[in-house]
């Protein structure tokens, strides 16, 4: 490891005497990229600052929950505030009506909606409510795309179980899958497929409706509309997994974005502002099925706490009263430009993909629209690109497997330190 680096190293080596691999989530383990992770210290607007003083331009937003950067003063203020009032209570609090409210005027999808303390519990909970409401059990799900580690769930998932080459788990016992049926992302004929040979017995197709999983890949034109047309008919639900996408592609989501609704939709990340949230919502008739009203039992002892709901409400308003949007949008598509051009001008191939704030440099020929062709990616090179880029102080994605996320925090003069250090880093690895 570079000097720089050195106490990084000796502490990394420290934790993983006590937590497996060092870390407590795969994705922060560098297994994509070689080498050792860095520990951070602290965080402020766009910038991360390690535990040497490194300061580095970041990209990753703690995996998308950051829209608004590093300590925005309004959450912070927000959460000091409830933290002042205690941290839990095992009982209905103002602020979780406040966002279950600001949610629902949000989300076109959700009527009613129940937070949890991760989008992993959204997504077996949508299941669970989802299996429940249409007494069918099978599920559909696409390679690649990845909704937390949820048993049922974890079949060819993305994320960190593609960095690591872990197509299913050990632990996962097959009886636990045998209902999930595995369809390619964007092939609509593949859908048709699994519905002809299961009639009436789908209880939900789900997914990222913009991937964020494999690298960033978007839907084509057509397949989510055909995904609400093929479901529709068939009677099952379709669950939009919006952990990544809510609130960030527009303020409604990614639902609003294509201007497709679905019958669930699961979130986290930018729904907490930074603290612990997820969520899942959808018609009142089928929320209705959750307990304590319906029979389909979820719970949670510290679900809709409230420091995590003061976190996150003082974001959602941040985000609609002074909405980031354009912003993040001509932001990033700069600096998509920049990054495609910076790689043309060194002769290196490769393909980059965007929607809204979320984008991938992917080392690849080809057009990115779905798993095979995502891990048919130059890791290899991504990885030298990785650590290069971080010696000049940009924080990306530890994994071509994974988006990068732009913040209201980051200005113009960010995304061209960064295109600048991407021309001498690619110049030098062409
Ligand atoms: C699309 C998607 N769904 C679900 C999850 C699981 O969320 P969490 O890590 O909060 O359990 C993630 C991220 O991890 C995600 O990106
Ligand atoms: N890609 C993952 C989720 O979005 C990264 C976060 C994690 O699993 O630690």
């Amino acid at each position: 490891m570079p000097t720089q680096w050195k106490k990084s190293e000796q502490e990394f080596e420290r934790a993983c005497k006590s937590i497996p691999g060092g870390v407590n989530s795969p994705a922060r383990a560098f297994g994509g990229v070689g080498g050792h992770p860095i520990l951070m210290a602290s965080g402020e607007g766009p910038m991360l600052t390690d535990i040497e003083g490194n300061q580095y331009i970041d990209y990753i937003g703690s995996w998308g929950p950051l829209i608004l950067g590093h300590r925005h003063p309004a959450v912070v203020a927000d959460i000091e505030k409830a933290l002042h009032e205690g941290t839990t209570f095992g009982a209905p609090t103002l602020r979780e009506t406040e966002v279950a409210e600001l949610v629902v005027s949000a989300v076109p999808s959700v009527e009613k909606v129940r937070m949890t303390n991760s989008g992993t519990e959204a997504s077996l909970s949508a299941v669970r409510v989802a299996r429940g409401f249409t007494s069918r059990n099978k599920i559909i799900k696409f390679a690649g795309c990845y909704h937390g580690h949820v048993d049922s769930l974890l079949v060819q998932a993305g994320s960190a179980a593609t960095t690591l080459g872990i197509p299913s788990s050990p632990g996962v016992p097959e009886s636990t899958t045998s209902d999930t049926i595995v369809v390619r992302y964007n092939d609509l004929d593949d859908v048709k497929r699994a519905f002809k040979e299961h009639p009436r017995a789908i209880a939900a197709v789900l997914l990222e409706p913009v991937v964020g999983n494999m690298g960033l890949v978007r839907p084509k034109p057509g397949f989510l509309e055909g995904l609400r047309e093929i479901t529709q008919a068939d009677g099952a639900l379709l669950v939009f997994d919006e952990v990544m996408t809510g609130f960030r592609l527009s303020f409604g989501g990614a639902q609003q974005l294509f201007g497709v609704t679905p019958d669930l939709s699961i979130l986290g990340k930018v729904i907490g502002g930074g603290l612990p949230v997820g969520a899942f919502g959808g018609r009142a008739e089928i929320m209705d099925c959750v307990a304590p009203v319906g029979a389909v039992y979820q719970a949670g002892t510290l679900s809709g706490n409230p420091l995590a709901m003061a976190s996150g409400l003082a974001t959602l308003r941040q985000l609609e009263q002074s909405p980031p949007y354009t912003t993040l949008e001509e932001l990033s598509s700069a600096l998509a430009e920049g990054l495609d051009q910076a790689a043309t001008d060194a002769g290196i191939v490769h393909t980059v993909a965007r929607c809204g704030s979320m984008l991938t440099l992917f080392f690849n020929p080809d057009a990115v629209h779905d798993y095979d062709v995502a891990c048919r990616s130059n890791t290899e090179l991504y990885g030298k690109f990785f650590w290069k880029m971080l010696e000049r102080g940009v924080y990306l994605p530890c994994s071509q497997f994974e988006a990068l996320f732009v913040s209201a925090a980051h200005t113009k003069e960010h995304i061209d330190q960064t295109v600048e250090a991407t021309k001498e880093v690619l110049a030098q690895l062409a």
